[in-house]
């Protein structure tokens, strides 16, 4: 598949740093790397700066997603995952990282720390109606079909 151009702008600290990339063939998400090095203490989050802002077609979002190697040894995510990027935002990205784990964890500028997943966006339009059509789940969630 063409992949989708983003128009990607560097920012002052984000020199030297590497663009988002696939760290494979077939990798879904674009990695990202830290602009600038923090140390979360077990329950503190931060929103991590990566050095770069761009502009997303419309018609498309990008997801901020967390690295599962980093959670599973860790405890490190993104605590608004998955983080929604907006067509027309044009400020700093930034990776909204929070320490899951027991121990202090440093994150060190240039290190990949979440990845970068681009979609199509299905815009809709909310339209009030007095009654909803039937169906066999009703009102059922939240487990009614069984654990
Ligand atoms: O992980 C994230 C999530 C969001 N953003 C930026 C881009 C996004 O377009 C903007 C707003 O995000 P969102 O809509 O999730 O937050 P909000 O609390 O609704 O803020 P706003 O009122 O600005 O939309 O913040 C990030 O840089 N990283
Ligand atoms: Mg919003």
């Amino acid at each position: 598949m063409t992949p989708v151009r983003i128009a990607l702008q560097r920012l002052p600290h984000g020199d030297g740093l590497p663009l988002p990339a696939y760290a494979s063939t077939g990798a879904a998400g674009l990695d990202i790397v830290a602009a600038e090095a923090v140390t979360l203490n077990p329950g503190e989050r931060h929103a991590v700066a990566t050095g770069f802002a761009i502009a997303i077609p419309a018609g498309f979002e990008v997801q901020v997603r967390p690295r599962s190697g980093l959670a599973l040894k860790y405890g490190i995510t993104c605590l608004n995952t998955p983080g929604t990027i907006d067509s027309d935002y044009r400020g700093e990205i930034k990776v909204i990282l929070i320490n899951l784990g027991q121990e202090p964890f440093a994150v060190v500028r240039g290190e990949r720390i979440a990845q970068l997943v681009p979609a199509a966006v299905q815009p809709a339009r909310f339209e009030e109606v007095d009654q909803l059509d039937a169906t066999d789940r009703g009102a059922g969630g939240f487990g009614s079909t069984g654990r």
